[in-house]
């Protein structure tokens, strides 16, 4: 199970020096430092420098991930280059097949790769992405996938729910973070907040964002709160005193609890730590 935060995790373009030096003071559990969709051709070079001197300072212990071009434009290959240890991980954008990571991997020898799920192509083979040795999460793009589905933006999202839950599925079977993907209406914080609940409801871990008014509610939304922590601790003691006494089964609060319950359990509270050691 993951236990590292992903709860909020903030796209900034890398041509926005001001927003680079602001992200380290921000609550974001993680920074996706764009070179792709938010730059545009003529900003792409500038940005790639501006983007290699941002990330020599600190940024706490916010993880740095670096969306580079496809490989099949004329910056990505540069990107890749240009970012192979400089970020903790390297996102590689549209990916269709898991030989499309094979191809960053191959430029970007020992860095942790990130894939955009955000094409038909990428739904269906979601699982061979996700096996891939060198993943280590994935990113809902859902404006190019309703983009290429021919899809509408709906607040309950139903177009979207069939990619969304291959995505799952596949992150889940082998051990991936999964992020969801972004909400465009950066000022309506009623909407974000329904998607956030209904992506954590799914079994995201975090929400991809683009603006800093968004983080509030991410990292409200995706962390255990005080009556989930404190129902976990209570399953692990009754399960343990069950245990004591010989059982395999406690029952609490007039429901059973086995195993897989206190395994989620301890899941929760240990992402509890890993946020307020986030917080410190
Ligand atoms: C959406 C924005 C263009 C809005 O920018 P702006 O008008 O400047 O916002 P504000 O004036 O409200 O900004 C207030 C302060 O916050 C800073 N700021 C703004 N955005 C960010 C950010 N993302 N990270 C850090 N800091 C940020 C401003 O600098 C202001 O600071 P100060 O000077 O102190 O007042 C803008 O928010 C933006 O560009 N957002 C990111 C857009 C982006 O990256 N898009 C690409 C990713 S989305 C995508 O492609 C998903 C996927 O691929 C898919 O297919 O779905
Ligand atoms: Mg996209």
């Amino acid at each position: 199970m993951i236990t590292r935060p992903y709860r909020s995790v903030l796209y900034i373009p890398a041509s926005n020096a001001r927003a680079m030096e602001k992200a380290r003071t921000l609550s974001a559990d993680a920074i996706i430092f764009d070179l792709e969709d938010a730059v545009t051709p003529a900003e792409k070079l500038p940005a790639r420098d501006l983007l290699a001197r941002a990330l020599l300072a600190d940024y706490g212990g916010r993880t740095r991930i670096v969306r580079i071009n496809g490989l099949d434009t004329e910056w990505g290959e540069g990107d890749a280059r240009a970012f192979a240890g400089a970020a903790d991980a390297v996102l590689v954008p549209k990916v269709g097949r898991a030989a499309d990571l094979d191809r960053v991997a191959a430029l970007v020898p020992g860095a942790p790769l990130w894939a955009m799920m955000e094409t038909p192509a990428g739904m269906l083979n979601a699982a061979a992405i996700a096996a891939h040795p060198r993943l280590q999460g994935m990113v809902m793009g859902t404006n190019d996938l309703l983009k290429d589905l021919g899809a509408r933006t709906r607040p309950d999202r139903q177009p979207l729910m069939a990619g969304l839950g291959l995505c799952l599925l596949a992150a889940r079977a082998h051990g991936r973070v999964i992020v969801d993907g972004v909400y465009n209406a950066f000022q309506d914080t009623a909407g974000l907040r329904a998607e956030c609940e209904q992506g954590r409801d799914m079994g995201f871990d975090g929400k991809s964002l683009i603006h800093p008014a968004q983080l509030e509610a991410a990292n409200e939304i995706f962390a255990p709160d005080a009556d989930e922590l404190d129902l976990a601790r209570r399953q692990i003691a009754a399960f343990e005193q069950a245990r004591a006494e010989g059982r395999g089964v406690a029952v609490l609060d007039g429901r059973i609890v086995e195993n897989l319950h206190v395994e989620t359990a301890r899941a929760r509270l240990k992402l509890a730590e890993a946020i307020a050691a986030r917080a410190g």
